[in-house]
């Protein structure tokens, strides 16, 4: 059956337009001519004379999304015009399908249309003029469908690299961010811990202490549950400045650092308090160990040689004041750590009196049964101890200790 009425074929305007190609699908070779011959000025055209050898040709390339269109006979030997379409959108699902055939059939044409996705049914005999337009018109969906497909991929390709983009401007604010959280709570100097540190975890430790304690004193155990504070001077630091130099100062201070992480256990806070003073605070320790602690300090703190650029060593020792909290462990709520702190400072204070290079610890005395004593300056100290409010443990005699 001719696939056109052949009166309108001399009306054909053909422009040329090779961009697209188009498969042509026809056992009869008479037809291929005809398809050929309307549309190989306008458009690139490959020929197969069965859906077998469409398939083929389509499965050989290598772009065969590039193929814009296949018009194919339905009545074909092997392969229907229909089976070809419907493996075509498999192997390249961008390019559309327009079937020519003679007999109409509306449930089976839906059927295909379905199944195969064809793009449009044409009925022989057509209209030439139609016909290219219908040509004309699928090539155009092609192409839309084309550059809609290229631009959700390039959006979709743009969308990715500024997802990367976010996530890793992300991370590097993540970095900075804890990188600016590092040094807001450390020393530059020792790369101790500072105040503000400590300020921002010691909570957590005193409830713990405050929770624990009354159980523990009920069931009359003796766990570690003790945070000893430590306070620790270097003696005579000023001279090391004056005699050497700021520099080996700061280098004495990174060795006392240094010490202090020989001693204590990591899990012990060490703060740089304030220029050649340091805290350590001893967590959930026994304080019936504070005075062997202290002790190992004095002692490493004395043995520990500054070398200097010149082959000299340098020596330095340290007066360590402590007390504990609970400081009353009936009362754990009693005082709060900056008055444990202030006990500590009162030791070290009396230690540095006391001729230096020693330590000396507070606690409570036995006369104070429910309100600790409130500390207001070291001169108070003597009189406390008199009235047996606190007790007092030093490497030195107790009668030998300078409070003053
Ligand atoms: N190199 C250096 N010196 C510091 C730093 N911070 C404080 N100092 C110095 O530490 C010295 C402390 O001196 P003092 O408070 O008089 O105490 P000291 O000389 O250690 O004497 P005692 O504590 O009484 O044994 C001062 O000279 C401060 O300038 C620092 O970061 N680096």
């Amino acid at each position: 059956m001719a696939v056109f009425k052949k009166e309108l074929l001399a009306s054909a305007t053909p422009a040329s337009n090779l961009l697209h190609t188009i498969l042509l699908v026809d056992d009869e070779p008479d037809n291929l001519d005809v398809l050929s011959a309307i549309l190989s000025d306008r458009y690139h055209i490959l020929v197969a004379r069965d859906g077998q050898e469409a398939l083929e040709l389509v499965t050989q390339m290598q772009r065969p999304e590039l193929l814009s269109l296949v018009i194919s006979d339905q009545r074909m030997p092997r392969l229907s015009g229909v089976q070809l379409c419907e493996q075509l959108c498999a192997l390249s699902p961008e390019t559309l399908r327009i079937i020519i055939t003679g007999y109409i059939d509306v449930d089976a044409i839906v059927d295909s249309v379905n199944r195969a996705k064809i793009y449009q049914f044409v009925i022989k005999p057509f209209d030439r003029h139609d016909f290219e337009l219908t040509v004309q018109r699928a090539v155009e969906a092609y192409e839309m469908k084309r550059d809609l497909n290229d631009y959700v991929l390039n959006l979709e390709t743009k969308v990715i690299a500024r997802t990367q983009e976010l996530q890793q401007r992300n991370e590097e604010l993540h970095c900075a961010y804890q990188q600016l959280e590092r040094f807001s709570i450390t020393d530059p100097l020792t790369g101790l811990h500072n105040r503000r540190y400590l300020q921002n975890v010691i909570e957590k430790d005193l409830a713990i202490a405050r929770r624990e304690h009354p159980a523990n004193q009920a069931s009359n155990t003796k766990n570690s549950d003790d945070l000893v504070f430590f306070l620790i001077d270097c003696d005579h630091f000023k001279m090391v400045n004056d005699t050497h130099g700021h520099d080996v100062g700061d280098q004495m201070l990174c060795a006392i650092a240094s010490v202090l992480r020989q001693v204590f256990r990591e899990s012990d806070y060490l703060i740089r308090w304030g220029g050649e003073e340091f805290l350590v605070v001893a967590r959930f320790i026994k304080r019936s160990l504070a005075s062997e602690m202290a002790e190992r300090l004095r002692q490493t703190m004395a043995d520990m040689r500054l070398v200097l650029a010149n082959g000299e060593y340098l020596q330095r020792t340290c007066s360590i004041g402590f007390a504990a909290f609970p400081f009353l462990s009936s009362a754990p709520t009693a005082l709060d750590w900056s008055q444990i702190v202030k006990f500590a400072d009162c030791a070290m204070y009396c230690a540095k009196q006391s001729g230096r290079n020693t330590w000396v610890g507070l606690s409570a005395g036995d006369e104070v049964s429910e309100a600790p004593p409130k500390l207001m300056d070291h001169k108070d100290i003597p009189h406390m101890l008199e009235k047996g409010q606190l007790q007092v443990e030093s490497k030195h005699l107790a009668s030998k200790l300078n409070w003053i």
